[in-house]
């Protein structure tokens, strides 16, 4: 049966009383599943299951399929509580279609495996394709974290949990979302960047959308072929810079689909709300052309016009299909695309650079948080960087940013207190005519210097921060000369996955004499040294774009603005407690994360209404409790 959305830009359509009474209810109603004239799979025609609806509905049998949740979606729901249509497709008649039997037990969006009851066996035509027991849903992730626990290599967790995903989505999402600390790691980094090197091998049923040089001029089409209308959430990558892998080509597919599971899993946003797609122009990896199970175009990179007319197409066909509030994230690009891309359609579209913005935004909290432990403002810091790309140029310009703001200091001067080393040394001013554009800003006068050690003497940094995407650089020497000079020195290895992390978590214990506060993109286990436990925080921007993406959701925001990434930063550190301090932590803990999300969205909507980019009128007077309300939730519905 299909539902009535109850958020506040429905209020105007003749279904406004009948979505208020029923986003009053508390509890979860039932999912009415509608069967075809043959009881089979079959077509409803929604205008009449609407009259039917409205009729039981003022009967006062809550028949809709409501949930405060259905705000994030803009939509009605289908009959089995995913969004089928938008706004303008309610007044027109249009006809679903619905899944029962063998088919409802493949849909994995629907599916609930030994979970489906008696009366739900009989009413769907499930006798006899299921064994006799009924089990719960916790039963359902109890069972799956033992199998899971018994794989050793996390590839084959990787795989396990993919197929699950293929299987019976609800599941996949309650397993991760309950053990969220423990299959972090497994569906996303580390063991996603292994995921994507071996993507050709591994690969069962492809998940997201694969645009390539194939579909130029076709790109609308392809679009269309996607099964769900109603996108609020698409993640792009082109494969060129995967995590600090390089470039995997068409295989950077992993890294779309793992970030959109976070997007649900840890920032409530509909499943079906998020797609994830790759950009496929070739490969430069030579390896990857050469081996036979590749799965992308077999050519080098197409670059220059070739390049931006594919894109442009992609990003004028994603407004086209999906409307101006379609959140866009650009993931894992190239530094020399990443910039200009952004630059080009932020003032079109609504476009996020997780590289870029997402973990600036994750860094700049992790640093006012670790105020806390080492004393001072922001500005009485000094920063140093090694890897002056997308990571390390765009979390430099936030801290600038946020230091001008408290100190009222221009940019240009907030700078000075940053300083970056790249593959050819320390940026200074001598180098300025080589630089490329995103590294000016950071050209301050300094004689040259070649190497990482000797610029960490030289400067003296409190904070020390590796976006190089190169592992290993922060050897003894530079752990060592970090904590001559601070009794308590930063040390952030932000490079991944684990094997490109600029130093381990122990080594950052140990050669600072357990005195650095340190924390990692990639996650590492706690480190006893002289018997205290250290816990390193994950610095990894999953804490953010979750949240962030949900704030310009409830928003309805129609451009990202650096203030909405402040704001997400203020609220990520706010939730860091004494308790996570004592252990070395700047960040709160993952476990946390759906309230940690809601808070960041709060603060990002709230934002976006006060700069006028909000179209969601009007603004919900309690946004922290909005944003929970809007998150997706991973337990079943019954059907009727
Ligand atoms: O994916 C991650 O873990 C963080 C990230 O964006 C990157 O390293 O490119
Ligand atoms: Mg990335």
């Amino acid at each position: 049966m299909i539902s009535l959305n109850s958020n506040s830009f429905l209020s105007n359509s003749g279904f406004s009383g009948i979505s208020r009474s029923v986003s009053q209810r508390k509890v979860l109603p039932p999912v009415v599943l509608a069967l075809g004239s043959n009881g089979r799979a079959g077509e409803l025609n929604v205008s009449a299951v609407m009259e039917s609806t409205l009729k039981e509905l003022r009967d006062g049998n809550t028949v809709l399929e409501v949930d405060s949740k259905s705000a994030v979606s803009g939509g009605v729901r289908d009959v089995h509580g995913e969004d089928a249509a938008t706004e303008d497709q309610i007044v027109t008649p249009w006809t679903i279609s619905v899944a029962s039997g063998y088919s409802l037990l493949r849909n994995p969006h629907h599916n609930k495996g030994l979970a489906f009851t008696e009366k739900e066996r009989d009413h769907h035509y499930l006798r006899g394709l299921l064994p006799p027991s009924v089990v719960s849903q916790d039963l359902q992730v109890k069972k799956l974290m033992a199998n899971i626990r018994q794989y050793t290599v996390p590839l084959q967790k990787y795989m396990a949990m993919m197929d699950l995903q293929e299987r019976n989505e609800k599941l996949f999402y309650k397993l991760l979302m309950d053990n969220v600390e423990e299959l972090l790691p497994v569906v996303y980094t580390p063991t996603v960047g292994e995921a994507c090197q071996k993507y050709g091998s591994i690969l069962r049923r492809p998940q997201g959308l694969f645009i390539s040089l194939n579909e130029k001029g076709k790109i609308l089409e392809v679009l269309k072929n996607w099964p769900e209308k109603n996108i609020q959430v698409i993640v792009v990558t082109d494969g060129e810079r995967i995590l600090g892998l390089g470039d995997l080509g068409c295989q950077g597919m992993g890294i779309p689909v793992g970030k959109l599971s976070l997007y649900t899993a840890l920032g409530g946003v509909r499943p079906s709300a998020c797609l994830p797609v790759t950009i496929d122009v070739g490969t430069n990896n030579q390896k990857l052309l050469d081996d036979e199970f590749y799965i992308g175009l077999r050519q080098k990179r197409a670059t220059g016009q070739e390049y931006a007319e594919l894109i442009h197409e992609f990003m004028c066909a994603v407004k086209q299909n999906y409307g101006e509030k379609v959140l866009v994230q650009f993931e894992d690009f190239a530094n020399h695309n990443a910039f200009d891309l952004l630059a080009r359609y932020g003032t079109t579209h609504l476009v996020f650079n997780d590289d870029i913005q997402g973990t600036a935004s994750v860094v700049l909290a992790g640093l006012i948080s670790a105020l806390n432990l080492v004393g001072g403002t922001l500005a009485e810091h000094t920063f140093l960087f090694l890897g002056a790309g997308e990571a390390g140029t765009g979390i430099a310009e936030l801290i600038a940013l946020e230091m001008s703001k408290q100190t009222q200091a221009p940019l240009e001067e907030t700078r000075k207190k940053i300083w970056l080393v790249d593959s050819k040394g320390l940026i200074v001013s001598s180098r300025m005519d080589s630089l490329q554009h995103f590294k000016k800003p950071w050209a301050h006068e300094h004689e040259p210097i070649k190497n990482l050690v000797d610029a960490v003497k030289a400067i003296k940094p409190t904070v020390l921060i590796g976006s190089s995407g190169v592992g290993r650089t922060f050897t003894k020497e530079v752990v060592e000369a970090m904590a001559s000079f601070n009794e308590k020195p930063i040390i952030l290895a932000l490079s991944n996955p684990t094997s490109q992390s600029e130093c381990t978590a122990e080594e950052a214990y140990t050669w600072s004499e357990g005195r650095a506060i340190f924390a990692s993109g990639s996650p590492f286990d706690p480190v006893e040294y002289n018997g205290k436990v250290f816990v390193p925080g994950q610095s990894n921007n999953a804490y953010i774009f979750p949240g962030f993406g949900l704030g310009l959701i409830i928003s309805g925001a129609i451009r990202v603005h650096d203030d909405m990434l402040l704001a997400a930063s203020e609220a990520l550190a706010k939730q860091a407690t004494q308790e996570n301090f004592d252990k070395g932590m700047i960040y709160p803990p993952f476990s946390n994360i759906r309230k940690i999300s809601a808070h960041i969205a709060a603060n990002v909507a709230a934002k976006a209404y006060e700069l006028g980019l909000a179209t969601r009128l009007p603004q919900p007077e309690n946004l922290v409790e909005y944003a929970e309300n809007c998150m997706y939730s991973p337990v079943y519905r019954s059907f009727r």
